[in-house]
């Protein structure tokens, strides 16, 4: 074979191979993103890099982020970086739900999704008429299962406005936009919402995010109708967990750092903080201990597809598709998720703590004797 016909197959079959591993295996599994269409939210293509050497060079020593009032304030900022930095590759690798949830026999990823966050709008007894609370909505997975499911409307509140955007864009595909679902950008340390305005409120791996959890409690305890329900799947170590072994510590701290925490709480002072606020607990229980199937098999299997798209975005940032920066986030959810997984093989931690929650009815009359 000629010189130059080998180099036009090597060129031909070279780009083919690129077409087939960007556009094609690139997509992510729900078809939503692709490869190509990373961006990095609102982050300008210029400022990826920096963003991202800001957002590590704070949630490098996650406790100390949230034990000094100064840097505890600063959280929310951090947490919009980071979901700028990272909505994206979330949408393209695991689609629209970013929680996780128990593993299901011969169901798929997607079911046992769908299944945990019905288990949420069950539990909050919604319905037709209901107006809900979704606190962390993210791009609005969870929201659209819980408005189908069960007829009521709800609103979602989240600190990025890209996921805003995102949202509002998958609800609107989906048929379910405002009235049913309604997207607002704003903290949930401090809410744009009128006193007992919801029908029942939720939250699903989301305020871990909170530097103080009493916060966030205190603001939904604020917002919901007296005699209403709050359910929370909350992001916790067990009784498993000990401070004294280094193995542990590496591996809590690998999970602060690689999903923008200021420090995870232990199981036991979910309730104690949810009575400080004003709740009655009704139920507390880790979703995720048996019966309940593994959270993280699904972690653990994806282990190939990710080595497939770190190759990926590196050839998106040398052909300059994706901005500089990608390749180091993707990296470090890599490395995330393996100390992820470490910690459920351990059962050191769990992201499923589920507390139900209620406003007592009397808190009414107790209100308005205080005003
Ligand atoms: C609740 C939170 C997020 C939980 C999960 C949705 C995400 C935690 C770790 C993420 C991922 C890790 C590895 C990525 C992989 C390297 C990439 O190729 C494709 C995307 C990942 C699978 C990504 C997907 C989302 C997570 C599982 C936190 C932030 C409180
Ligand atoms: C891991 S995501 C979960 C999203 C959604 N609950 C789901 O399961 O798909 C956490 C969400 O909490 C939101 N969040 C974190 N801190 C926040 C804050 N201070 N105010 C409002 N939203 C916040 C993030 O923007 C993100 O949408």
């Amino acid at each position: 074979m000629e010189a130059a016909t080998m180099a036009w197959t090597a060129a031909v079959v070279g780009a083919g191979l690129v077409y087939w591993f960007v556009w094609v295996m690139g997509a992510a599994e729900v078809k939503g993103k692709r490869a190509v269409d990373l961006k990095m939210g609102s982050i300008t293509r210029d400022k990826v890099q920096d963003k991202y050497t800001q957002y590590w060079s704070f949630f490098r020593r996650p406790k100390e982020t949230a034990t000094t009032a100064a840097s505890a304030e600063k959280v929310p900022a951090f947490v919009d970086t980071f979901y700028n930095l990272v909505t994206d590759i979330y949408e393209w690798g695991w689609g629209q739900s970013f929680h996780f949830s128990p593993s299901l026999p011969g169901r798929s990823h997607r079911d046992a999704t769908r299944v945990h966050e019905e288990r949420v709008a069950d539990l909050l007894g919604a319905r037709p008429g209901h107006r809900l609370l979704d606190v962390g909505c993210g791009v609005g997975g969870p929201m659209r299962a819980i408005a189908a499911h069960s007829g009521s409307d709800v609103v979602g509140i989240t600190i990025n406005e890209y996921q805003v955007k995102r949202a509002r864009a998958h609800n609107r595909k989906a048929g379910l936009d405002s009235p049913r679902c309604e997207v607002v950008c704003g903290n949930f340390l401090s809410m744009p919402f009128p006193d007992a305005s919801f029908d029942g409120a939720y939250s699903i791996e989301a305020t871990c995010h909170a530097p103080r959890l009493q916060d966030v409690y205190g603001e939904v305890y604020r917002v919901l109708k007296p005699g209403r329900l709050y359910v929370s799947y909350e992001w916790v170590t067990t009784p498993l967990y000990h401070a004294e072994d280094p193995g542990h510590v590496e591996c809590v701290h690998g999970i602060e750092r690689g999903d923008a925490l200021p420090g995870l709480r232990r199981q036991d002072e979910i309730a104690a903080i949810a009575k400080e606020a004003g709740f009655e607990v009704l139920k507390e229980q880790d979703l995720a201990l048996p019966p309940a199937l593994p959270w993280w098999t699904r972690l653990k299997m994806g282990r190939i597809a990710y080595w497939r798209n770190s190759i990926v975005v590196r050839v998106l940032t040398l052909l300059r598709i994706a901005p500089k920066g990608v390749s180091e986030v993707h990296e470090m959810l890599y490395e995330t998720a393996q100390h992820l997984t470490r910690g459920g093989e351990t059962g050191i931690f769990t992201p499923m703590h589920m507390v139900l929650l209620r406003k007592p009815p009397a808190a009414a009359s107790t209100e308005e004797e205080a005003k």
